[in-house]
């Protein structure tokens, strides 16, 4: 490619390798360095440090110009670029912990690379600290991400939008030519990761995607706006539920009637547990606290938080509601990871969920068919762990849906419903049909649909 560069992706994780992966197929040379050694050495062997559908294949198939190493020295040598996606986990506190981040331009400034392009999540004022670390000579841009866990790489590969804060004209030029394929799409697909219909055809058309140009602090700000946006329609729509539940609406019902509105739109309406991971739960609080910290109450923000931590715990109440005290019963997690597609548990709500069951005396069993082995080091010991969900099911008194795996609406629900002793199903995702449900004789409830909590009965 004419505009190849040779570029350093500083962190190995979801962020880091998708970018990664991306560059590399746009046809830059791309160093990856992390500091964890067993993640490096594992990726040298082409073996992904977690589950991320098609990241097997397309680290393989990027191998070319892709290199890992933990010696910081052989990263940046000769580099041109430094993207840098370690983590920003949060604090106790709630605001960003950038130790990870300061400890990476701490070791960039003392090498030779023109640009870092700072694309971890960071709290706004982040990159004019990152410049006063990396000195004269070096420019930095803002870059945040908006790739979805569970389909980073096609997130990466297809963006809806490429977000680039700087300063400089120059540092636009540089990043415009090094995402240029990916602007334009003319990089070849990956047969695992086909290019979406409706995007190839806008191509065709002359569509480009969106490059948008701000200035440092709008791109920290806008990436936080964007997760904090989307958490309030979660809590929103959750909130909705929960007035459907008392009243007897149907939540589906609902969001299929609002979502025609173009301005209000389908997506990410869905009714649930509330939102867990890596990103909402702490961009929501780092953004609660920035504003905090420059002398403004985000009053909505902090609601839209508190919302979604009662969220949680509904499932819990319900199911004491339904079978009364849960000393001794057997309640089912069906699925602990924070969402279907991915093995991450970093806030996922079942770790929350096992606790407060435990807590009310509760034998608490759980399954999930790609967090089980992660869970397990986790989860409280007293937790049961099982592969198969069926085993998980025998003889147990309630069952909750915690994250929406294919798998469990494939379920054969009534083989489960002999294995049970009690049929007792509260579904924390509607991953399952009320109506299908009850006529299988079982006590279900979702979250803004079903029968009222008062007409359960069992
Ligand atoms: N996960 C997501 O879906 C997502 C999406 C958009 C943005 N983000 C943001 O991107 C950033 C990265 O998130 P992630 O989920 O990919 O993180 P991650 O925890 O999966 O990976 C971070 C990696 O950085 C490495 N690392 C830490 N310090 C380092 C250092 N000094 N030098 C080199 N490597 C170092 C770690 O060993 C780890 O492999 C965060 O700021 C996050 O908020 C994440
Ligand atoms: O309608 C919805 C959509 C999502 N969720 C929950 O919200 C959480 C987050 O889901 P999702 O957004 O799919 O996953 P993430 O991988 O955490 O991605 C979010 O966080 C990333 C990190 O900042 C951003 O880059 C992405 O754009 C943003 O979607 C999960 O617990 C979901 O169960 C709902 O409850 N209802």
């Amino acid at each position: 490619m004419e505009n190849a560069k040779t570029v350093t992706v500083v962190g190995a994780g979801y962020v880091g390798l998708s970018t990664a992966v991306a560059l590399a197929l746009l046809g830059h040379e791309v160093r990856v360095l992390d500091t964890n050694a067993a993640r490096v050495e594992g990726l040298k062997r082409g073996e992904p440090p977690f589950y991320e559908p098609g990241l097997a294949e397309s680290l393989a198939q990027a191998a070319p110009r892709l290199r890992y190493t933990t010696d910081p020295a052989e990263a940046y040598g000769g580099s041109e670029v430094a993207v840098v996606a370690v983590g920003t986990p949060p604090t106790p506190a709630g605001h960003a912990d950038l130790r990870y981040l300061y400890q990476a331009l701490e070791t960039l400034a003392q090498h030779r690379v023109g640009l870092v392009v700072v694309k971890s999540t960071v709290p706004v004022g982040t990159n004019q600290d990152a410049k006063r670390i990396l000195g004269p000579g070096v420019a930095v841009a803002s870059n945040p991400e908006f790739l979805r866990q569970g389909q980073a790489l096609s997130d990466t590969l297809y963006p809806d939008r490429i977000l680039v804060g700087a300063e400089e004209e120059w540092v636009f030029g540089v990043l415009e030519r090094l995402y240029q394929p990916l602007v334009e799409q003319s990089f070849e697909e990956l047969p695992w990761l086909p290019r979406p219909k409706a995007l190839r055809e806008a191509v065709a058309r002359g569509y480009r995607v969106p490059l948008v140009r701000t200035g440092l602090e709008s791109a920290e700000l806008a990436k936080y706006a964007a997760n904090a946006f989307l958490a309030t329609r979660i809590s929103f729509i959750n909130e909705i539920a929960n007035v459907a539940e008392a009243v007897g609406a149907d939540i589906e019902e609902v969001v299929r009637a609002i979502g025609l509105d173009p301005r209000i739109g389908p997506h990410f309406l869905k009714a649930g547990l509330g939102y867990g991971g890596s990103c909402f739960p702490k961009d929501t609080r780092a953004l609660a606290y920035l504003a905090k910290r420059g002398g403004y109450d985000f009053k909505l923000l902090r609601a839209v938080i508190e919302v979604n931590q009662a969220q949680r715990y509904r499932l819990v109440e319900k199911a004491e509601a339904v079978l009364g005290r849960l000393t001794g019963q057997t309640v089912v997690l069906l699925g602990l990871a924070f969402k279907p597609g991915t093995d991450d548990l970093r806030d996922a709500p079942s770790l929350e969920i096992a606790e407060e069951l435990l807590a009310r005396g509760a034998r608490v069993r759980a399954t999930d068919p790609k967090a089980l082995e992660l869970a397990k080091q986790i989860l409280d010991p007293r937790v049961e762990t099982f592969a198969d969900p069926l085993e998980a099911l025998e003889g147990a008194d309630a069952v909750l849906l915690v994250t929406e795996w294919p798998e469990y609406r494939a379920l054969d629900w009534a083989e489960v419903k002999r294995r049970l002793r009690r049929p007792v199903v509260l579904d924390g995702r509607n991953a399952l049909d009320p109506r299908a449900m009850e006529a299988l004789g079982y006590v279900y409830q979702g979250i803004g649909r079903g029968r009222k909590l008062s007409e359960l009965a069992l």
